[in-house]
């Protein structure tokens, strides 16, 4: 069955636009996960924009669903997951400027570094994973670089879809889809994870969650969103359930 890990990256957010204590990304996470969330995922990035060092810690310290850390392919980054030791971390880019994460991780001009991260990481007992986008030529260096999963970049996908007025049909959004879909057949037959997130959302996940093989999807903004008005709990069930319909509806 598909797994949904909630990103509660913007719980942080809203936490830090006053520099306080509320609301705590730890609560967060013990609601998602009674909300039917199979796993919790915290970008740490380098600007510390939003997740803390302490949010990271409290969550390995203080909750009992599992923890996709994300992070830059740093020395800070990978000292920091060894030594809080989530059960993956996945390498993601960063940029100072970027709203939010724009592309996926360009693996193939940095294969040699990446490798040296990767084996540190799985030599701590962390699942490595990275975020691409739909390309062949990243996927097959992220296979030679060592990575147990992949991420596909869903952005490209997302964007077509809210272009083309939630017409799922139209060619564009259609073209986006099945680069999605060979690149996780790809993914699949290099023997690594296929995992797919990035502004997906309640009107454009049910497509990306029927693709054959996919394992688990990073859904964060849209769940945050929907949270502050029905709540975090209620937020993450109904994207479970959407998740099951269209897995349900493809067999
Ligand atoms: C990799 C990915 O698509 C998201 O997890 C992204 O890292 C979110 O970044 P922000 O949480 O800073 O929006
Ligand atoms: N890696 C994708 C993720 O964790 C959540 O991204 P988004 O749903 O906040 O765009």
């Amino acid at each position: 069955m598909i797994e949904l890990g909630v990103n509660i990256d913007h719980v942080a957010t809203l936490r830090q636009a006053r520099r306080t204590y509320e609301p705590d990304p730890v609560w967060a996470a013990v609601e998602a996960h009674i909300g039917g969330a199979d796993g919790i995922t915290v970008h740490l990035r380098e600007d510390r924009r939003h997740i803390q060092d302490a949010d990271v810690r409290k969550l390995r310290d203080l909750t009992q669903i599992k923890l996709n850390l994300e992070m830059a392919a740093t020395d800070e980054m990978v000292a920091i997951a060894c030594e809080l030791r989530p059960e993956m971390a996945m390498l993601v880019p960063e940029g100072r400027q970027e709203v939010t994460t724009e592309g996926g991780l360009d693996i193939v001009g940095q294969e040699a570094r990446l490798t040296n991260i990767v084996a540190k990481l799985r030599d701590a007992g962390i699942v490595t994973s990275t975020f691409i986008d739909a390309e062949p030529d990243q996927v097959a260096a992220a296979a030679r670089v060592g990575v147990q999963v992949c991420e596909i970049h869903t952005g490209p996908y997302a964007h077509a879809f809210h272009a083309a007025g939630r017409d799922i049909e139209r060619p564009a959004v259609q073209t986006e889809l099945q680069r999605v879909a060979a690149a996780g057949q790809q993914i699949r037959s290099l023997g690594m994870r296929f995992n797919a997130g990035h502004a997906l959302n309640y009107y454009n996940v049910q497509p990306i969650a029927a693709l054959p093989g996919i394992r688990e999807l990073h859904i964060g903004h849209a769940i945050v969103s929907r949270s502050v008005f029905v709540g975090l709990r209620e937020a993450v069930a109904e994207m479970k359930r959407l998740m099951r319909e269209a897995v349900s509806l493809n067999r």
